[in-house]
């Protein structure tokens, strides 16, 4: 199938290599001229294990072609697929404006009858907008469907190869044939439904494993003050079947650039109807308050934060990506910048990134998590990556002003941390002997 992606960010990136992987002839569309002259010299703008290794294989085979030119691109394929941002708006809502520049493109450059499929994420109802925005532009035919992307940033290619479900949201056979036809070779577990329904999955699934997420920090909480161990909890919980083991890591709550911005839409999207979604406007609160455990157990340890020198190991919004987009790192550094703290920073491959959204004179980045923490009078761990989680504890404490680890991810256990003489704070945990007392 000759398939043509608009917009070759996360998504259209990722989803063009392993669409050519399974056979496809892919050109993938983008207007950042940087982006395409970097992806044509074979480097990738983002950092995603495994996606350089299957980009050169295909480039290589002449499957995946590169091109800034749309027009040329949308009239020689058989599907288009529109992969565009949509960014939150000030008042949380999805902005539509990159979706409906994209489809305007693409409905001038049509020349017959063509399958335009949106794997944006976008508000229910938008696709039947989309509809409209084309046919204000060609009198070619044309079919519209919906197919929400689900993969997750630092796992994408297998999520991409071993998808859970494929969700196709269409009107027309002749569209969800193709469609079907193409990811058959993904998945037996594809679903066809209408495009309402589609466009509310994505939204209803991130909402849901976010709700998972808050609820288990609000139990972190509580775990902290009734002297129980959040983790003990969440495995006891995971083992139901029914309740399931996976989004019930505690921490400091989720970033990046799909839960925050689809839960506030989703919001939105009820609010335009009129119904007040009461449930995940506290998941979102509760995922607000969570990031600031983290400077009141700093307090805890250290008192004031003025002059104190305060490490950060890793920003990137989660492990095995340089996305800091809502990273909690973020608003982290900058409340400890407010309070007057000296920031070393240690992130193996989100530094740079960080740093564009959040220069300051009293940060240093550091190329090794050790020399990070040398000299500090706390550190603070907010993604665990897995060189943070084998770190030498023992060297640690040595280095160290005071051995102070504020852990916001839960990854070590009380036995290392007591051997190497580190002070230990994690997030939902109450220590063993403090459980045995309570009992
Ligand atoms: N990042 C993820 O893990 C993920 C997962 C599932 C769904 N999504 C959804 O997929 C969509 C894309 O997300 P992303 O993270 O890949 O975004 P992104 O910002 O990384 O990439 C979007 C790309 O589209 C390009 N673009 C914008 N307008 C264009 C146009 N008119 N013509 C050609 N190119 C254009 C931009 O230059 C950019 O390269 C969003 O709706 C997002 O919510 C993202
Ligand atoms: O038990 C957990 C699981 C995750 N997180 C945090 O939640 C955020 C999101 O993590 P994850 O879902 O793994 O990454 P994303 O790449 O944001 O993927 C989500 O968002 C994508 C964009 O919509 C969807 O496609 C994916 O299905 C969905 O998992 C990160 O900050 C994690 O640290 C937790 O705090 N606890």
């Amino acid at each position: 199938m000759k398939i043509t992606i608009i917009g070759t960010g996360y998504v259209g990136l990722v989803s063009g290599v392993c669409y050519a992987e399974i056979g496809n002839q892919v050109t993938c569309v983008d207007n950042d001229k940087k982006k395409i002259s970097m992806l044509r010299d074979g480097e990738i703008p983002i950092y995603e294990p495994g996606l350089k290794e299957l980009m050169d294989i295909n480039m290589n085979v002449g499957r995946l072609h590169f091109t800034t030119e749309l027009l040329e691109a949308v009239r020689t394929a058989d599907l288009v697929i529109v992969a565009v941002g949509t960014p939150p708006l000030s008042t949380g809502e999805a902005d539509l404006s990159f979706v409906e520049s994209a489809v305007h493109q693409v409905a001038l450059a049509m020349n017959g009858y063509l399958v335009i499929a949106i794997k944006s994420t976008v508000p229910v109802g938008t696709n039947v907008r989309v509809k409209q925005w084309i046919a204000t532009k060609t009198k070619h035919p044309f079919d519209v469907v919906s197919i929400p992307e689900f993969m997750r940033e630092g796992s994408a290619i297998f999520d991409t190869m071993h998808p859970d479900r494929i969700i196709i949201g269409a009107d027309s056979k002749r569209a969800s044939t193709l469609l079907f036809e193409l990811h058959r070779p993904l998945s037996d577990q594809i679903m066809l439904t209408d495009i309402h329904s589609a466009e509310m999955i994505k939204y209803a699934s991130n909402a849901f494993l976010a709700t998972k997420i808050s609820f288990i920090n609000e139990i972190a909480n509580i775990c902290e003050k009734v002297g129980a161990d959040v983790e003990e909890v969440a495995l006891g919980m995971g083992l139901d079947r029914r309740i399931g083991s996976s989004f019930l890591k505690a921490g400091i709550g989720y970033g990046g650039s799909c839960f925050p911005k689809d839960t506030k839409a989703l919001i939105q999207i009820a609010g335009n109807v009129e119904y007040d979604f009461k449930l995940l406007k506290s998941v979102v609160e509760v995922n607000q308050m969570q990031r600031w455990g983290i400077i009141e157990k700093l307090k805890q340890a250290l008192g004031t934060l003025k002059g104190r020198k305060i490490a950060i190991w890793g920003l990137a919004f989660k492990p095995g990506t340089d996305d800091v987009r809502e990273a909690p790192s973020l608003e982290i550094v900058a409340k400890l910048l407010e309070l007057g703290a000296k920031i070393r920073l240690y992130d193996p491959v989100a530094m740079d990134n960080f740093l564009r959204y959040l220069g300051h004179p009293d940060i240093i980045g550091f190329e090794d998590a050790l020399e990070a923490v040398t000299g500090c009078d706390a550190v603070c761990l907010l993604t665990e990556w897995e060189v943070i989680c084998e770190i030498n504890l023992k060297q640690v404490a040595e280095v160290m002003a005071s051995p102070i680890i504020i852990d916001g991810r839960n990854v070590f256990d009380y036995e290392s941390v007591k051997k190497a003489g580190i002070i230990y704070f994690p997030i939902g945990r109450s220590k063993p002997m403090d459980r045995i007392q309570s009992t």
